[in-house]
């Protein structure tokens, strides 16, 4: 549908990008991601005609793109810019009417039927049929931006060109429109070549990406290959981590802000631990990373700040907790201190506990697990993740010696 051959140019007397070269097929979702200035915005007015190459060629539909004259292109690539707060004084139908242009072929055919059609179609389509008789300064970023992209749809493209296509929209909208961009690629066989801020976003939509640094392709590859941690911490230097989508079978990135230096740091040990005569709790002066099970609140993986075991009446706490029918007996305590970390571990008929001031690794947290199930059924592994990267062999030994 669409090549890319070595382009390279610019801007009069600024080069921005060098040997570009890729393919886009009939119904993919292709995205280009990158740092601001990387030259995204520059490629996509490429491929859309706004501006020449230096070097190379873009054919689209085996054609070159400089053959094609303006309303030639118009009835293939339709473009969503980059919304700006510049609106002009049409109403939405007017503004969304504005998209059939290319597919009129003389004056006194302006809006004909079934451009009209088409116009209310692409205005339902993005929901802002209800404003249809609005003036577009009357509306929010939100609407304007799927009021552009109800004008993009009405020119019944083979090729979508988006800018940052979520740029302005709530949660929802953005769900909405992709998986309805996704939708008719494979419906109507729609291109779509986007440039997303968001790794996540491009991480869940796109089949393809395009990861381009200072001007030059980085990587181009399926997102599972290219959101790959040290990429991206390469191209944006900033630390990210990856993680499994826990729905489905997509790589996620999040940001791993620098609030550590907010946290006074501690030592978990025994004075955060509070015995009555109906509880054992743990109450610990931060957040903890947990791994739980047999818990009736907070079993699985997640961040608590403490873990109670309960018997009698009691107030949930928020805290991971263990429900017992009897007083737990022979509760025990066992500082460890290693060359690495200190391990706090706390003991009953009942559970088994054992807190890390470290950090420790998702294998450490399986394996120490493993440990304390030889056991017990009701255990919790909690790490403050903070420190040094605790070694898991020597922590698996260690344990085993204590539990
Ligand atoms: N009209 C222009 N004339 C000269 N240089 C320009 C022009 N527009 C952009 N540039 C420069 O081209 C480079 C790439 O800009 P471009 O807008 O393509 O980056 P981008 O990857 O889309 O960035 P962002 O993520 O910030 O939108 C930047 O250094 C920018 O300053």
């Amino acid at each position: 549908m669409l090549h890319v051959k070595n382009l390279s140019g610019g801007y009069p007397g600024h080069d921005i990008l060098t040997d570009i070269s890729f393919s886009v097929s009939s119904g993919e979702l292709f995205g280009i991601l990158g740092p601001n200035g990387s030259g995204k915005t520059t490629l996509l007015k490429m491929i859309s005609g706004l501006l020449t190459s230096k070097q190379g060629e873009i054919l689209v539909q085996d054609k070159p793109l400089s053959t094609f004259s303006s309303k030639e292109l118009a009835r293939i690539i339709a473009v969503l810019p980059q919304v700006s707060s510049e609106v002009f004084a049409y109403t939405v139908r007017e503004t969304v009417s504005l998209g059939r242009y290319a597919h009129q072929t003389g004056w006194f055919q302006a809006n004909k039927s079934e451009d009209e059609q088409i116009v209310v179609e692409a205005m339902k389509m993005t929901g802002v049929d209800q404003f249809a008789d609005k003036l577009l300064h009357e509306l929010s970023g939100g609407e304007r931006q799927r009021v552009f992209l109800a004008q993009a749809l009405a020119q019944e493209p083979k090729i979508l060109l988006l800018d940052e296509p979520t740029n302005h929209l709530d949660l929802a909208y953005q769900k909405e429109l992709l998986d309805q961009l996704k939708s008719w690629t494979r419906t109507r066989d729609l291109t779509v070549i986007s440039i997303f801020h968001d790794l996540n976003i491009a991480g869940l939509y796109c089949d393809r990406i395009l990861l381009l640094h200072n001007g030059q392709p980085h990587m181009l590859g399926k997102p599972e290959e290219v959101l790959q941690e040290s990429i991206i911490q390469q191209v944006y230097h900033t630390k990210v981590v990856q993680l499994p989508h826990p729905e489905v079978a997509k790589t996620q990135m999040l940001l791993a802000p620098n609030l550590q230096e907010d946290i006074h740091k501690v030592t978990l040990g025994q004075e955060f631990l509070y015995t009555d005569e109906t509880s054992v709790e743990f109450r610990s002066p931060i957040p903890l990373k947990t791994m739980a099970i047999g818990a009736v609140h907070g079993a699985g993986i997640g961040w608590y700040d403490g873990i109670t075991a309960q018997w009698g009446e009691k107030s949930s706490s928020g805290r991971i907790t263990f429900l017992y029918n009897n007083p737990v007996e022979k509760v025990e305590m066992n500082s460890i201190r290693t060359d690495e970390c200190t391990i706090f571990i706390v003991k009953s008929s009942g559970f088994i506990w054992i807190m890390m001031n470290g950090e420790l690794s998702d294998e450490g947290f399986l394996q120490s697990m493993a440990v304390a199930a030889r056991s017990a059924s009701n255990i919790v592994v909690a790490s403050t993740q903070m420190g040094k990267l605790v070694d898991s062999q020597l922590l698996i030994e260690t344990l085993t010696n204590f539990i």
